[in-house]
């Protein structure tokens, strides 16, 4: 039996649409069962949660993962809540996510970001035990679950949102870690000599295909000691965790023993990512 993910997206967001096509082109290239449910702006919060328990029941789907932002008239909190836990690669059921403040690391569903970024750390042997970290963003799919599992690795985390100043959490920050998707929200002078830095934002510049970070790469690059770009930084490593998730939950509804190294395998030929 195949791995299978069923993909509900709302509406033409034309981010969704890039993403979207990501991860099916990666279904296709590793014989992995798909079914993408396109549903038009105005569809009804029952008819998505009618999609969602007929997916929950079905045999050959094994991941189910609704793609954001929905539109603002459904409630993005009853959906993630209608996902069986067991099938939700994106930890956006609330026991999931519970879970997942319990256990840190250890949980069965790390959030797909997060986890992009808690490999990169790991993939650079950045350790953040006593670093200042700053996290720009608080997100409930990226931002918030990162500070927490970061907390967890006992780095020093401040949280900076809409309501705070960034540039003083930056000046001071060991480790930058931008999840906010404000064009060049953090200005390259502001960021501490020897700092690393993670962008995670992706902001589309209206009229063309192009895409940029939060951070001013090109002035931060004469000070820090790492950086990751976009495109081509979390974005695509990204796709590869949800990947990983979706193998996770396959082996487990198969009564499969994870094997960490196949695991590792996996999404290695899902996703090749260079910096
Ligand atoms: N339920 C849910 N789960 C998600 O995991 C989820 C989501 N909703 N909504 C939107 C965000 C964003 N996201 C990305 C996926 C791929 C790239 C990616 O491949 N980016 C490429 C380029 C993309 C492009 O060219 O536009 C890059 O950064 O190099 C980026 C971002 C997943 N998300």
């Amino acid at each position: 039996m195949r791995p299978g993910l069923a993909i509900i997206q709302v509406g033409n967001n034309p981010s969704s649409l890039t993403y979207v096509r990501k991860k099916i082109a990666l279904c296709e290239e590793n014989e992995v069962h798909h079914e993408l449910h396109h549903f038009p702006e105005s569809i009804s919060q029952q008819e998505i949660v009618h999609q969602i328990r007929t997916l929950n029941q079905q045999g050959s789907i094994d991941g189910i993962l609704v793609q954001l932002p929905l539109p603002p008239h459904l409630s993005r909190l009853e959906i993630s809540n209608e996902i069986k836990p067991s099938k939700d690669v994106d930890c956006l059921h609330m026991a999931n996510f519970q879970n997942l403040l319990q256990n840190g690391e250890d949980n069965d569903i790390i959030p797909c970001t997060p986890a992009a970024v808690l490999h990169i750390l790991d993939s650079q042997e950045i350790d953040v035990r006593n670093q200042n970290v700053t996290v720009i963003g608080r997100s409930q799919l990226v931002g918030f679950p990162l500070s927490v599992l970061l907390l967890r690795r006992n780095a020093k985390v401040t949280i900076c949102h809409s309501e705070t100043t960034v540039q003083e959490h930056v000046e001071k920050a060991d480790i930058v870690i931008s999840c906010a998707g404000h064009k060049e929200l953090v200005k390259g002078e502001w960021i501490k000599n020897g700092a690393k830095v993670i962008d995670v934002g992706i902001t589309r510049i209206p009229g063309t295909n192009k895409i940029v970070g939060d951070i001013e790469f090109h002035k931060a690059l004469t000070k820090v000691s790492f950086i990751t770009p976009v495109p081509g930084g979390v974005g695509p490593l990204t796709v590869s965790m949800l990947f990983k998730n979706l193998y996770r939950v396959w082996c487990r509804s198969n009564g499969l023993q994870l094997n960490i190294d196949e695991q590792d395998e996996e999404l290695d030929y899902a996703q090749n990512y260079q910096f």
